[in-house]
């Protein structure tokens, strides 16, 4: 079977893959499906996006007044949801006392679709679905009565009870999460053609939604032949966490080269084929990162870390707690900051668990527009001292979020140092702009998002002389030389005072 650019392909261990038909370069579309076999607004999102085209809404959203459950940002979006499945499922939510699981609902459209008969589709029936295991389980049980009340609450007959436990392994092991462009998870996306695809710790690929639709994209060039990878979990774990987390869920050992090796961050960005994108070489240059990254792997005592891991994730749970207040997560972040000071002093932010107390520092600063300041310094530390290692193509759609937010920041905090806060912010959405193209997509939502913030910025620009214009020459290399050059003077200076905004961005935190 041919799909897009790839086939499926019976490896050994593996099962079913997808391998791709032709060279692809990176930040390619492998596949692109404009609506995929099932999608469901997760519990926890209900109230956040329009359970139709699953945007959030900045006028709001409305709740449908019969169920009370979903919610639309547009007549149009709840016309369109009540053709197409919710004038049936309106019916059974009304009559729920609460709002039945995210799995639940999905398998209740699937039903009322009647995409689940009395035997397996053979869309989905090839797929591995681990029964034999999970009827090992403890969730076997809670398997089965979902069904079970999924099939009495759609009125389905009993013979499909089988189809529907099925279907809802198969959901267990091939469905994956449905995120906003910046990876907030809200939904749960079941699509046979995509599920095909593998797992690895090092992916060459990745998902990325658009409301409803789905695109698997390249991360690193993939050869011809050659299997295409995605990641089912957070690789930033350790491997232990992460072979956990596989075993539990999708039943396979990880046998990737970053497990078998236990490769940290260091070793697998060294490994990899990071493409430099030229203009941020002037921010951090891609021989300076190898350099460093080479310099941690032969650092004989950065292996001699004690470990810290269960330590620091105790403290970042409790500084989730909701009912503590702001001071006491606060003290609970900086003692966790201080428990990873033997990665500090060895100088391995990019090592778990370091860059989950800064992302959850930043989440703290960030939660006050007092503190943004500080949020916007743990960021620029963020990017600069872990992602870039993390995540090694620039173009990573965690990476261009991470530079977007920074951008946004810009335009929210008072001037600091010598940084031109209005050309900083207009440096960085050139830069987005241009890698968007590869991570997301420059004709999806937030590909048309950052070309209105960049078109804004300009438009200050044009009233404060040529600098914007020089820098838009130097970025898209167009225009005359000497304003290329100009430009290229500017950034240094821009990305020279963003990096001074960084080296402090633990001092406030430390006292
Ligand atoms: C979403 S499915 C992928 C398609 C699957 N291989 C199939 O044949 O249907 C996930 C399942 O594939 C297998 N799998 C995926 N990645 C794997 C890997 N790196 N090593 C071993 N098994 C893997 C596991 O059985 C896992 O539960």
């Amino acid at each position: 079977m041919n799909i897009n650019n790839t086939k499926v392909v019976k490896y050994p261990e593996l099962g079913n893959g997808l391998a791709a038909t032709r060279d692809l370069e990176a930040g390619e579309v492998i596949i692109r499906i404009a609506k995929p076999f099932l999608i469901v607004v997760e519990n926890a999102a209900l109230d956040r996006v329009c359970s139709e085209c699953l945007f959030e809404s900045e006028n709001g959203l409305k709740r449908c007044t019969g169920c009370k459950v979903v919610q639309y940002c547009s007549i149009a979006c709840q016309a369109a949801a009540w053709k197409a499945i919710h004038k049936e499922e309106c019916k059974i939510y009304r009559k729920l006392p609460q709002i039945a699981p995210t799995a639940v609902r999905g398998l209740i459209q699937l039903l009322l679709r009647k995409e689940i008969g009395t035997s397996p589709d053979p869309r989905w029936a090839g797929l591995e679905g681990h029964v034999a295991e999970l009827q090992k389980q403890k969730r076997w049980d809670e398997i089965v009565l979902q069904a079970k009340a999924a099939v009495e609450w759609t009125k389905s007959p009993q013979t499909c009870m089988e189809t529907a436990i099925n279907m809802l392994c198969r959901m267990a092991t091939n469905a994956f999460r449905v995120t906003l462009a910046d990876s907030t998870p809200i939904g749960l996306c079941f699509e046979p053609v995509v599920s095909l695809a593998n797992h690895s710790c090092t992916p060459n690929a990745t998902i990325i939604f658009d409301g409803r639709q789905l695109t698997l994209r390249t991360l690193d060039p993939i050869k011809k032949g050659d299997q295409v990878f995605v990641s089912y979990i957070d690789t930033t774990q350790t491997r232990e966490e992460r072979r956990h987390e596989l075993k539990d869920r999708y039943f396979f050992t990880c046998h990737c080269e970053k497990c078998e090796q236990d490769d940290g961050p260091y070793h697998t960005f060294l490994k990899s084929q990071s493409i430099p994108y030229p203009p941020l070489d002037l921010f951090i240059s891609q021989e300076e990162i190898r350099n460093f990254a080479q310099a941690r792997c032969s650092d004989a005592s950065a292996t001699k870390v004690p470990d810290i891991l269960p330590k620091v994730q105790d403290l970042l749970t409790r500084s989730r707690n909701p009912s503590i207040s702001s001071a006491q997560q606060f003290s609970l972040l900086q003692t966790a900051l201080r428990t990873c000071e033997p990665l500090q002093r060895t100088q391995q932010v990019a090592q778990p668990p370091y860059p989950q107390v800064l992302h959850e520092l930043y989440l703290h600063y960030l939660s006050d527009q007092s503190t943004y300041t500080q949020a916007l310094r743990i960021l620029l530390y963020l990017y600069l001292h872990s992602d870039v290692y993390t995540y090694p193509q620039p173009h990573h759609p965690v990476r261009v979020i991470r530079l977007y937010t920074i951008a946004k920041l810009l335009q929210n905090v008072p001037e600091l140092g010598d940084v031109d806060f209005i050309s900083a912010n207009q440096v960085l959405l050139l830069c987005v702009r241009e890698l968007v193209r590869k991570s997301h997509g420059e004709e999806t939502s937030f590909g048309r998002e950052v070309r209105e913030a960049l078109a804004d910025v300009e438009a200050v620009q044009r009233t404060r002389g040529g600098v914007g214009s020089a820098l838009n020459a130097w970025v898209l290399g167009v225009g005359e030389e000497a304003q290329r050059r100009d430009g290229k003077e500017y950034a240094r200076k821009i990305f020279e005072g963003l990096r001074d905004l960084a080296g402090s961005a633990l001092d406030g935190v430390r006292k």
